[in-house]
């Protein structure tokens, strides 16, 4: 059964496709004489340069080649008929032996099976140069993360299919937070890798992003301290084993949180490109992100739970009713720079039009570069205003109580992040917004809320700056909880900042510039390529970190 499974999902990630005998399954195939070989080779390596190059001339070499392959294999399979025709007439007694022989061997040929996989481009790669495998990969395990089962997990669903692959592998579990983050960063010898593997939670991947971007611009000599560098993307793929309490990176990218799945991705290679957004405050670096950086509501959620840790997963519960009923809004400037190309908008379907892969990410860049250069590229654009929430998705954020996420089509690769403004309003219509996370109504459509899909934003809260985040805390914990307006449907009540959550993790400045750095990263994957379908509460998983009982069930509006 375990078998099967395997074999089961190893189909789905990959795709099997059934051949004829010639696609080399028979060698004893005799119209394929080395004059064919040579006639077909010929056609793939000039129907390969005019991939490549795309001119008139090689067009025209591919067409020749492949009339003339056309030509050699007619006349090699009339050839050998004929010759068949002649040795079943010049022997009656063994003719329907041969007949049938000849049969059964063209049946078994057309049922011969052969496993494909596809590459980031949609493309069926069919050489072995093209399939990048991994063979050595350098594996991060959190022992605390989740429940704590990230070392069995790995020892057991794990390892033994690394082992069958033939791939090795170096484990280092973690002591420490940032433990593997600092490893990477300066000692670990990424020269000797294919690939580094995370096991455990979103936070640990934080850890695994933050440690190789940081390593790769390091040694390519980059400043990630500029906004404006162009950062140098990484040689390894990162892989996740899923083995945390929230794993909304692994669901994003993969589709699912199953260890198996994930180890099955970085077996066969799969490589999913994925954008990364690099944070800075007054031009120096604060954080990297690639899936929710939040202000107002979710900002407010996180830092409320993280004061009170000591509630256990109940504080996300708690903490997301107390931030509803505060109701508070903040006052500041958005500036952003739009997204060049308008090939995809926040409020499109997701199309992936029956590819393995997202048409828009897995285009080249020079492609996009040729698309912009056509239509023009729009200037920064300024809001000002006030805001109960602004999230920028830079992926989906789909998760399993949250099937579509903040951002439904966000791209992975793109090069571009969702802005979302959730401008003032009434608590009955903020509930109302909240509530089309968990079902599949279009979450813009209220007159409060804006998408804009953008590649660099600012934002500059009214007031001037508070010095730190333990200001911001003190702050926090002065201005105490905001009044419940029973009567009004809005509150008039504004405390001077929220906080950012970034992936997660607070930031110590409201005032932030964030780039998008497109496709700098990839990760042993391939995208979702099926609906989620489970719906649960409103909070629970909604972004990293943000995750709520479920006991919390409202049914939708
Ligand atoms: N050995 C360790 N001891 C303590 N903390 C660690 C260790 N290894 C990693 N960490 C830290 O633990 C944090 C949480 O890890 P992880 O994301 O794997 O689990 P999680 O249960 O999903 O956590 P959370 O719900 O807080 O995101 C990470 O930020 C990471 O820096």
């Amino acid at each position: 059964m375990f078998r099967a499974a395997i074999v089961e999902a190893a189909a789905r990630s990959c795709g099997s496709k059934v051949a004829g005998a010639s696609r080399g399954g028979n060698p004893r195939t005799r119209w394929w004489t080395p004059e064919v070989k040579g006639a077909v080779k010929l056609k793939k390596e000039t129907y390969r340069s005019w991939l490549a190059c795309g001119t008139p001339e090689a067009a025209d070499s591919y067409r020749q080649a492949k009339q003339s392959a056309a030509r050699v294999v007619t006349e090699a399979k009339t050839r050998v008929w004929e010759e068949f025709g002649e040795a079943m007439e010049q022997d009656f007694q063994s003719a329907p032996k041969k007949f049938w022989q000849t049969v059964r061997r063209l049946r078994r040929g057309k049922r011969n099976p052969v496993h494909t996989v596809f590459g980031v481009g949609g493309e069926l790669l069919t050489s072995t140069e093209s399939i990048v495998r991994p063979r050595s990969l350098l594996v991060y395990i959190n022992p605390y993360g989740g429940k704590r089962q990230g070392r069995r997990v790995y020892e057991q669903k794990v390892a033994p299919l690394f082992h069958r692959a033939h791939i090795s592998a170096d484990v280092i579990v973690t002591e420490r937070a940032n433990h593997a983050r600092d490893h990477l960063k300066t000692e670990a010898e990424l020269d000797k890798y294919d690939g580094v593997v995370c096991v455990g939670g979103d936070g640990m991947f934080s850890e695994i992003l933050h440690g190789l971007v940081t390593r790769t611009q390091a040694d390519s000599g980059v400043d990630q301290d500029q906004p404006d560098a162009e950062l140098v993307p990484c040689s390894l793929h990162i892989g996740i084993i899923p083995a945390g309490s929230t794993d909304c990176i692994c669901f994003a990218t993969v589709g699912t949180n199953d260890p198996v799945t994930s180890a099955l991705h970085i077996i066969v290679g799969d490589s999913q490109p994925m954008d990364v957004c690099s944070v800075h405050h007054n031009n120096s670096f604060l954080r990297y992100s690639v899936s929710l950086l939040g202000y107002g509501f979710y900002g407010d959620v996180l830092s409320d739970s993280e004061r009170n840790r000591w509630q256990g997963p109940a504080r996300y519960d708690l903490s997301g009713v107390k931030t509803f009923l505060s109701h508070n809004y903040y006052e500041g400037t958005v500036s952003f720079l739009p997204a060049e190309s308008n090939k995809g908008d926040p409020r499109d379907e997701l199309k992936l039009n029956g590819k393995p892969v997202c048409l828009v990410c897995s285009q080249q860049g020079s492609v996009l570069k040729e698309y912009n250069f056509r239509h023009g590229s729009r200037g920064w654009k300024v809001i000002h205003g006030k805001f109960l929430a602004i999230n920028a998705a830079n992926m989906s954020c789909a998760c399993p109580r949250s099937p579509k996420g903040l951002s439904p089509s966000a791209h992975l690769a793109d090069g571009n992040t969702d802005l979302i403004l959730v401008r003032k309003c009434s608590r009955l219509d903020f509930f109302r917004h909240l509530l089309r996370h968990t079902n599949k109504d279009d979450q813009f459509d209220h007159s409060f809320v804006e998408v804009h899909r953008v590649r660099r934003f600012r934002f500059q809260p009214r007031h001037h700056e508070l010095a730190s985040l333990e200001d911001l805390s003190e702050g926090l914990k002065k201005s105490g909880f905001s009044p419940i307006c029973v009567t009004q449907t809005t509150c008039n009540y504004s405390t001077t900042h929220s906080s950012w959550t970034c992936d997660g993790e607070i930031l110590p400045h409201a005032d932030i510039q964030v780039s998008v750095h497109r496709q700098l990263i990839r990760l042993f994957a391939r995208g979702i390529e099926e609906e989620q379908q489970q719906q649960r509460s409103v909070f629970e998983d909604l972004g990293p970190h943000l995750a709520l009982e479920p006991s919390l069930h409202w049914t939708v509006d």
